[in-house]
């Protein structure tokens, strides 16, 4: 039996943007079935850039980057974008349609699949999120983070095999932040969240990736690399004040 092959594999990726800016400077990364990664890094480090080619919207560049074995080029783009799905830190660019239910449906109507499957999985992404019976509710009328969690559910229903958050802990009251660290805590997906929320980091992600100036610059587990001062320092990362990374249980 041969092994899975890693979710996400970055190998030395390269890119400047069409103005000459060159935001990657050869990124490897691999990132392993089930795992759940945090991006870090302080504004303008390449996080967006890096995942813009995960789902290659951005391509072009040196380097390759696989999905579950599969490359991402312009043939297999489709597949690519199935298998990650990126949930935008603003809900509302993500729900469109007149209600929820058919906001999760779009993806899955989008593959073809039978009115009864996309039912099926309309009904289980709901449910994951905890957002079972609001199908035939209009999206606006959900709180903010109703809605960031009904954002993630029309992505799930693409049974994706990466999710990409990006600053998923944004704009929530203490109770949304709970309430979706426990949804996504409890998804059986790889995971890749970007954050400049590093308690958040913590609490979701096992590992952390640091990228700094288009390469990632310490890639460990996350208690360890928060409980380094000179770390967080060099790379504009700050702690709330007070939070001791080494205490969280
Ligand atoms: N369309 C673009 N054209 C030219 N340069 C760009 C473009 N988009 C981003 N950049 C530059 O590329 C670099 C990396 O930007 P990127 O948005 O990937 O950083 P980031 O880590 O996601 O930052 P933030 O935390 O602010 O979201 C920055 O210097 C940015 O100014």
């Amino acid at each position: 039996m041969t092994a899975a092959p890693p979710s996400l594999l970055v190998e030395d990726v390269a890119y400047a943007y069409p103005d000459g800016h060159q935001a990657l400077f050869g990124v490897d990364l691999r990132i392993d079935p089930g795992e759940r990664v945090a991006l870090l890094g302080p504004n303008g480090a390449g996080k967006t850039t890096l995942v813009l080619h995960l789902n290659g919207v951005l391509r072009g560049g040196r380097g390759r980057v696989a999905v579950a074995g599969l490359p991402v080029e312009k043939r297999t783009l489709q597949e690519v974008r199935r298998r990650v799905g990126v949930v935008f830190q603003d809900p509302d660019d993500q729900l469109f349609m007149p209600t929820v239910g058919e906001d999760v449906a779009f993806g899955p109507r989008n593959l073809g699949l039978p009115e009864v499957e996309v039912a099926a999985r309309v009904a289980a992404a709901l449910a994951q999120v905890g957002m079972a019976g609001v199908a035939d509710r209009p999206p606006h009328h959900l709180s903010f983070g109703q809605r960031r969690r009904v954002a993630v559910a029309t992505v799930l229903s693409m049974h994706p095999e990466v999710l990409v958050l990006d600053e998923p802990s944004s704009n929530l009251d203490p109770a949304g932040r709970r309430e979706l660290a426990e949804v996504l805590t409890g998804l059986p997906v790889t995971m890749l969240m970007v954050t400049h929320d590093l308690p958040y980091a913590l609490q979701l992600c096992p590992r952390s990736v640091v990228l700094d100036g288009g390469v990632v610059v310490a890639d460990g587990p996350t208690r360890e690399l928060l409980a380094d001062a000179d770390l967080l320092g060099r790379h504009r990362l700050e702690l709330p004040y007070g939070f001791d990374p080494t205490r969280v249980p």
